[in-house]
């Protein structure tokens, strides 16, 4: 791994990612029950921050806990100006990015996260030079999840996060059934649409680490 990227987790345990944090209460909650990482996105959403918003919520976020930039199909040069502004650390691709696209981010110094769908062929770590695999469901932030069950049959490499459809309640199960090396939510931890609830956050990050 580039040492530019080089992530590990907070306590040797499960890393996990909250995503799509929009207020100081949310970014809080996420600090305080351990995250270790905090995902805004910057690409359409109903979650969508602006870069400022993204910038002023990084500043409360400790260095231990990696800022990440969700994007899907803007242009290298978009990303890069975005990234800039908000002073995120990590990048987070969702679209079909080609890899002079990652190279150029990895040379900023950015950790990088690709995002893939689970399908019939497993992507590995590593692929497109990334630091992170993120394994999504084929519609990101839907809420929906996919057949975890079939992963322990897959290898998707070293630092591969699982994500699509978990919440307080599943999320233990999941990790136990497809062993990830992370975990990433958005839609399992929000009252609403968009609007996410400090108390699933904290629940979230609880029951991901129970037992462990
Ligand atoms: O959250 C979004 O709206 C979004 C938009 C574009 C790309 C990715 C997005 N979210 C990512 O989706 C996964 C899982 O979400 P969920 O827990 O199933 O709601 C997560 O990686 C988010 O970063």
């Amino acid at each position: 791994m580039r040492q530019s990227g080089a992530v590990s987790n907070s306590s040797d345990s499960l890393f996990i990612k909250i995503c799509g944090l929009r207020t100081e209460e949310d970014v809080d909650a996420a600090v305080e029950a351990g995250a270790d990482a905090i995902g805004f996105v910057l690409t359409a959403s109903p979650r969508r921050v602006d870069a400022a918003t993204a910038a002023r919520l990084s500043r409360r976020i400790p260095e231990h806990v990696l800022t990440v930039g969700v994007f899907r199909g803007e242009s290298l040069d978009d990303v890069r100006s975005l990234a800039a502004e908000s002073g995120i650390r990590a990048v987070q691709l969702h679209g079909s990015e080609d890899r002079d696209y990652y190279d150029a981010l990895a040379a900023d110094g950015r950790t990088l996260i690709r995002a893939a769908a689970f399908g019939d062929s497993v992507p590995r770590c590593g692929e497109m030079g990334e630091d992170m695999l993120l394994l999504d469901a084929p519609v990101p932030g839907s809420g929906m999840a996919w057949d975890w069950s079939r992963m322990p049959v897959a290898d998707p490499g070293a630092q591969w996060l699982l994500a699509g459809g978990l919440t307080p309640d599943n999320v233990r199960n999941a990790v136990d059934t497809a062993r990830p090396w992370g975990v990433d939510v958005s839609s399992g931890v929000e009252r609403s649409r968009g609007v996410k609830d400090p108390a699933l956050i904290t629940a979230f990050v609880k029951a991901a680490r129970a037992g462990r």
